[in-house]
């Protein structure tokens, strides 16, 4: 294929209800979205999951914006591409800014399973037909909200209910839920908010049977979760601190963590993601996919990544309607009692509402 055509969209999407973490909260996704156009006129969608602000990492809607106008649609436009794999390739010059490169590379595998006449699911190895989902609930004004939120998801049959952590809203939290939901699959994300001198309070997890606590310790942080797996029964899960195959087998090597959280843009597309399941899959490491709130672009590819054998643990790709009055895709993920179907068309499997994509978008330029 050659991509000829490339039109970014910065798209603001009002959220059903405001997400707070331990970074603080926000009540609208601003969010790139990039449509790819190549030399026979198939049409592939990517998703930025990059934040309006570096709260999460260090790109945004910005940097990502800069990024793909002036170093990675150059790279990409006109140029002879045979497989998907090769996107990773082209830009191993540019470092780091993977959200940006993830982007892009998530349109041109939609174009590649199109014109091979395959689901994104069946191009990547997946073979699930559905995908069991959790859910992951942000900070709540109170332990009675976080209460009934929780049961609300329960009654809806979500596989594992995710709560964020912070000092101050941790043991007795997860104690309440615990108390209130004795058989739920439950785990917490700390975001970064504690330190290896908290090790004697995150141990009083251990009591709760959490499936795992996701990203305990610093951002960029490999030795210092080795440490504190140690001193924890509950397993440690990664997210920010893996960008990379490297990044995974080092953790897995220095005993770090017990599960990966594999977020699509945080390591740089599906290439890399497939790459660190593969890895996972043969060390004993389950993984799971994780969510950025995404539209349905992004939620559509989460949907097929999760199909490969070693997601087996429910990750946060919940339905549209958890997130949006209206999604951008037709038709909209669902997710009914706790599974999600995956769709067997060519692509992405959901079709694009350009009338929907039109009144979300704020600015937009094209690139021959
Ligand atoms: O998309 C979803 O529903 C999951 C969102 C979610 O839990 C997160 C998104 C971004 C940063 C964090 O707050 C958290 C995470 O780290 O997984
Ligand atoms: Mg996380």
């Amino acid at each position: 294929m050659k991509i000829t055509d490339i039109t970014i969209r910065h798209l603001q999407m009002k959220l059903k209800a405001p997400f707070t973490t331990s970074f603080g909260t926000f009540t609208n996704k601003d969010f790139l979205l990039l449509e790819a156009k190549d030399q026979d006129g198939t049409i592939g969608w990517g998703e930025s999951v990059a934040f309006h602000s570096p709260w999460y990492n260090e790109e945004t809607l910005q940097t990502n914006w800069h990024m793909l106008e002036d170093f990675l649609i150059p790279l990409i436009l006109n140029k002879e591409i045979n497989h998907p794999d090769e996107v990773s390739e082209i830009f191993a010059p540019i470092r780091k800014n993977n959200m940006a490169k993830s982007t892009i590379e998530g349109a041109i595998w939609d174009i590649y399973a199109q014109q091979t006449n395959q689901s994104l699911a069946s191009a990547l190895g997946g073979k699930k037909d559905k995908i069991e989902v959790g859910i992951s609930i942000g900070i709540q004004k109170s332990i009675e909200d976080l209460v009934a939120l929780v049961d609300e998801y329960v009654k809806e049959g979500y596989k594992r209910i995710k709560v964020k952590i912070k000092p101050g809203w941790d043991v007795d939290v997860m104690r309440t839920l615990r108390e209130n939901f004795p058989n739920v699959a439950m785990m917490a994300d700390a975001n970064s908010a504690y330190r290896l001198e908290d090790a004697e309070l995150l141990k009083q997890l251990d009591e709760f049977d959490l499936t795992m606590i996701e990203q305990p310790l610093a951002s960029d942080d490999i030795i210092d979760h080795s440490q504190l797996q140690k001193m924890l029964n509950t397993p440690i899960c990664l997210d920010e601190s893996i960008h990379s195959l490297e990044d995974a087998r080092k953790a897995v090597e220095l005993g770090s963590t017990k599960i990966i959280n594999i977020k699509i843009g945080r390591v740089g597309g599906l290439t890399e993601a497939k790459k660190i399941h593969d890895y996972c899959e043969a060390n004993g490491i389950p993984v799971w996919c994780g969510g950025m709130l995404e539209s349905g672009i992004g939620r559509a590819h989460n949907v097929a990544l999760t199909t490969l054998s070693n997601f087996i643990l429910p990750g946060d790709t919940a339905g549209s309607n958890r997130y949006w009055e209206k999604d951008i895709i037709l038709p909209e993920v669902v997710a009914a009692n706790g599974y999600i179907e995956v769709p067997q068309t060519a692509g992405i499997g959901y079709a694009i509402d350009r009338e929907a994509v039109e009144s979300f978008t704020v600015a937009k330029k094209n690139y021959k």
